[in-house]
């Protein structure tokens, strides 16, 4: 139901895994950066058991649909059909978007990252509903995300598809109208609102920034 609108859901993309932060649930966290203004989520939880993945991940689910926005899983298409989610996101070395679409149908969102030309290619051969491209700037949330890239190949793709993507990896309020005036249609972090004391108004601070920086585009 997402997925033909894609596009109008990438402006703030909340990637967050289900630990908490601050004296915050991470349920707490999503409710509040959903009220911020948040338009999609994906549950990018690496460490916890199966077991609470499918337990949390349904709350997160449940929210994500009281505000009307897309859930998407990473990595897993298998949680992402157990929970009923939106969609998934995949890396280059994760299942193929075509194999991901296969198991998924035809309504699910597939979202797969690219950091290069060579990948964004791949991710586009692979039916990608848009592309996750980082990491932009460098990161401590992803230990093995590589150098920072910049936001060059934003325009790329930008150039040369019309593709919706997001920019990844560091991207906080100082520099998220730069990866817009890139050609990306979003920004995806992590720390930006989940490691803030105060999720709401960082969620809310950068759609306004994003909003903003898009204006004379859209
Ligand atoms: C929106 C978005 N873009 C890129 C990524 C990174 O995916 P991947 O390269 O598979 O790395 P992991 O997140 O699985 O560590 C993402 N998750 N979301
Ligand atoms: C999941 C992921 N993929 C590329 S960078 C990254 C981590 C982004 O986290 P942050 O927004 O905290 O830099
Ligand atoms: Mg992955």
């Amino acid at each position: 139901m997402y997925r033909e609108h894609i596009s109008a859901y990438m402006p703030v993309y909340l990637v967050m895994g289900l630990e908490g932060h601050g004296g915050r649930t991470a349920l707490e966290i999503a409710r509040e950066a959903l009220e911020g203004g948040v338009t999609i989520l994906q549950l990018r939880e690496k460490n916890a058991p199966l077991k609470q993945v499918l337990e949390q991940g349904a709350k997160l689910r449940d929210l994500c649909r009281e505000y009307r926005v897309p859930f998407l899983v990473n990595d897993r298409v298998d949680v992402a059909v157990l929970l009923n989610a939106d969609g998934v996101h995949v890396g280059q070395d994760d299942i193929p978007g075509l194999a991901a679409r296969q198991l998924l149908g035809g309504d699910k969102i597939v979202g797969i990252s690219a950091g290069s030309m060579e990948e964004a290619e791949w991710a586009m051969a692979q039916g990608a509903d848009y592309l996750g491209v980082g990491p932009v700037y460098a990161t401590s949330t992803k230990p093995d995300a590589g150098e920072a890239i910049g936001t060059g190949l934003i325009g790329d793709i930008a150039r040369r598809w019309s593709v919706p993507t997001v920019g990844i990896g560091g991207i906080h309020s100082g520099n998220a109208a730069s990866v817009i005036q890139a050609g990306a249609g979003g920004v995806a972090v992590v720390s930006a609102i989940t490691k803030q004391s105060n999720p709401l108004q960082a969620a809310a601070e950068l759609k306004r920034i994003v909003l903003q920086s898009t204006g004379g585009r859209r």
